[in-house]
Parts: structure tokens; C-alpha cells; sequence
């Protein structure tokens, strides 16, 4: 897939991509891999290659909540980048690093008190990271360790498929209501495809988050199992889908998701100016202010 980074060169020169990362520098072999296998990766992505199965773990650590920045969401399209175009891999599994969160979702404070300019640059690089997942050739398993709302729940949903642990502390969806903010078309389309319309249509306009037996039940992850067993179970998911011969499986993905992705490539400009419109309404900016407020208060 074609697709451009688009984002600003200083936002890239900003970013040490593929810097070693301290601790697998010192020599930490990947999991599962023979000696010589270094993780890699750059501040926020750290990749565990598995060169021998074809699969690369993808662990997300941006504490204290994966919040998707517009500097983590850099690192995390340059890792895709990177091993979309080698052709070792032919699986990736997307993980976290922070103990008991997925991620946050989108990184409220990239949308609060912003410039315009800044807003619209946001908005590119989370159009950018939701195309990359969802068309990718590789196959993307989503090994959800932690709570996964709004943006979180997106980039599982990219996933070709996911693995919730069942901790009744972690939720799955799109709870942008809840924040007085709304699911873009495409976040929706998403969720509309996965578990139908009636289905989306509550859990959007309610901004439900799913425990894991509901998430099952409604279908927004494929399987809910023992904390300790998301890894295992995600590669064992990973060796099935690897069964199937690559340029059948890409051809068939290619066909299920490229409309939906269209509807979004045929408007990225307009969907960028909504974005900002929208974002920079007084009103939103004061809903968006009182949540933020609500997450300090809550520390107590
Ligand atoms: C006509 C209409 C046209 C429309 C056109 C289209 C318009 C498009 C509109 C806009 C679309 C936007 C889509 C948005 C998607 C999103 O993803 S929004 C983000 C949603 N995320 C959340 O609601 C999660 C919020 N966070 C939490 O609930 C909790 O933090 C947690 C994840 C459950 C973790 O809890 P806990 O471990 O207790 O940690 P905390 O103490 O709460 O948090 C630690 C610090 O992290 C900060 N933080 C948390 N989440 C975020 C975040 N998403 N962004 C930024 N920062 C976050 C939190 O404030 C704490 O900070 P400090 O107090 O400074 O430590």
C-alpha cells in the first residue's frame, strides 16, 4: 500500500526513528527468537522480532496511558512502515507496555488549547495511523491487555482480529459521547462493520465501554481469555491466519476493507477541516476542558 506519511519533515526530524532502545540495546533477545534477535524499535515502540515465525510483536509504551500523541503516533506509523516493507515479516501483534491500559485513545491535549495548524497536523497523522493498520498486508492481531476506549478501541478494531484479557477492570469502545465530542464516520463505519448497525447505533450514541463478557457478546472482540494468556493466545491465532497463503488472505482484506477505507480517501482534506472546525467550536473546547478536569479530580 502506497500510502505517505504526510506529516511534517520537523515532526520526522523531531523523531529518532529505529533508535535502539535502552535495554534491548543491552542485548535483551526477542521472545520466541534464537540468539542474535534484538528487539528494536524507538521511544514508544518497542518491536520484539520473531524473524523465525515471520511475526514481530508490537509493544505500545507511551505511560502512563498510551495516549496517542502526535509524536507516539509518528513512532508507531514509522514502525509499521518499517515492517510492512520487509519482507521477513508477514505478521505483527499490537500490544502495550503499561500495566493494564491499552491505550487512552487519542491524545486529549493534542485537541485542547491548540492552534488550528496543530489540530490539522493532529488529525492527518490519526487518519494516517488508522489507514496504515486497516489496510495493512500484514495480518494484525490485537492482544488487548488493558482498557481500550475511543482511539484505543479504533486501532483494535483495525486489527484483523482481537484478544481481550477478562479483567473486569478493562472496557473496549467508542465513548467519545461520554466526552461531548462525536465518532468520526469512519470510527464509526469501523464499528458498524464489526458488530452491525443496531449494535453500533446504541453503543455509539450511549459511548458504551464493553467488559470484557459484553465485548464478547456483542462481537467487538473476537475472544476474551485469562490475563496471562493474551500473548499465547494471540500467536496461536497469529500461526492460523499465517496458514493461508499471504497474496489470497491480502487480495481478500484488500476486498472487505478497501470501501471503507475509500470513503475516508476520497475526503481526507474535508474530513481534516471538520476535524478542526468542530475541535475549535467554544463549546467543544469547554466539554473537552471539564472532562480533563474530571480525569485530574478523580486522583483525588
Ligand atoms: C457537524 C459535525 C461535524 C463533525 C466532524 C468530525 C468531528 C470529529 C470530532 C472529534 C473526534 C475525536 C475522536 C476522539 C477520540 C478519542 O480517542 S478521545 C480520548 C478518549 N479517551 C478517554 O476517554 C480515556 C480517558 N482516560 C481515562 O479514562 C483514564 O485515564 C484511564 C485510561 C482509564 C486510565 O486511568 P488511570 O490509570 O486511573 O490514569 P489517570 O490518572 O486517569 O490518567 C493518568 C494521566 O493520563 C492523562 N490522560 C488520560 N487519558 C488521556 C488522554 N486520552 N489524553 C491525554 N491525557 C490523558 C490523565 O489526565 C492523567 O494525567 P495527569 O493528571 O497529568 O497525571
Amino acid at each position: 500500500m502506497a500510502l505517505t506519511v504526510g506529516l511534517r519533515p520537523l515532526t520526522r526530524a523531531l523523531l529518532r526513528p529505529w533508535a535502539r532502545v535502552p535495554g534491548a540495546a543491552l542485548g535483551r533477545p526477542a521472545a520466541g527468537s534464537g540468539d542474535g534477535v534484538r528487539c528494536f524499535g524507538s521511544p514508544r515502540v518497542l518491536v520484539e522480532p520473531d524473524p523465525a515465525a515471520g511475526v514481530a510483536v508490537m509493544k505500545m509504551r507511551n505511560p502512563p496511558v498510551n495516549s496517542l500523541s502526535l509524536e507516539f503516533l509518528t513512532e508507531l506509523l514509522i514502525s509499521l512502515e518499517k515492517l510492512e516493507n520487509d519482507k521477513t515479516f508477514r505478521g505483527i501483534i499490537i500490544t502495550s507496555d503499561c500495566p493494564g491500559i491499552f491505550s487512552a485513545g487519542l491524545d486529549l491535549l493534542e485537541m485542547y488549547g491548540r492552534d488550528p495548524a496543530h489540530c490539522a497536523e493532529y488529525w492527518k497523522a490519526v487518519q494516517e495511523l488508522w489507514l496504515r493498520v486497516y489496510l495493512s498486508n500484514l495480518v494484525v492481531i490485537g492482544a488487548i491487555n488493558g482498557i481500550s476506549p475511543a482511539g484505543g478501541c479504533l486501532l483494535s478494531l483495525s486489527c484483523d482480529y482481537r484478544v481481550l484479557a477478562n479483567n473486569p477492570k478493562y472496557a473496549i469502545g467508542l465513548n467519545e459521547t461520554l466526552l461531548g465530542i462525536i465518532a468520526p464516520f469512519w470510527f464509526k463505519d469501523v464499528l458498524v462493520n464489526t458488530i452491525g448497525h443496531r449494535a453500533a447505533e446504541r453503543a455509539l450514541q450511549l459511548g458504551f465501554l464493553f467488559p470484557p463478557s459484553d465485548a464478547l457478546q456483542v462481537g467487538i472482540v473476537d475472544q476474551v481469555v485469562p490475563e496471562d494468556q493474551v500473548q499465547s493466545t494471540a500467536r496461536s491465532v497469529m500461526a492460523q491466519w499465517l496458514a493461508i497463503p499471504d497474496h489470497a488472505r491480502q487480495l481478500t482484506k484488500n476486498l472487505v476493507r478497501k470501501p471503507t477505507a475509500d470513503r475516508l480517501l476520497q475526503q481526507r482534506d474535508a474530513d481534516i477541516q471538520n476535524f478542526v472546525r468542530f475541535i475549535s467550536r467554544d463549546s467543544i473546547q469547554k466539554s473537552l476542558h471539564v472532562y480533563l478536569e474530571k480525569l485530574k479530580q478523580k486522583k483525588g
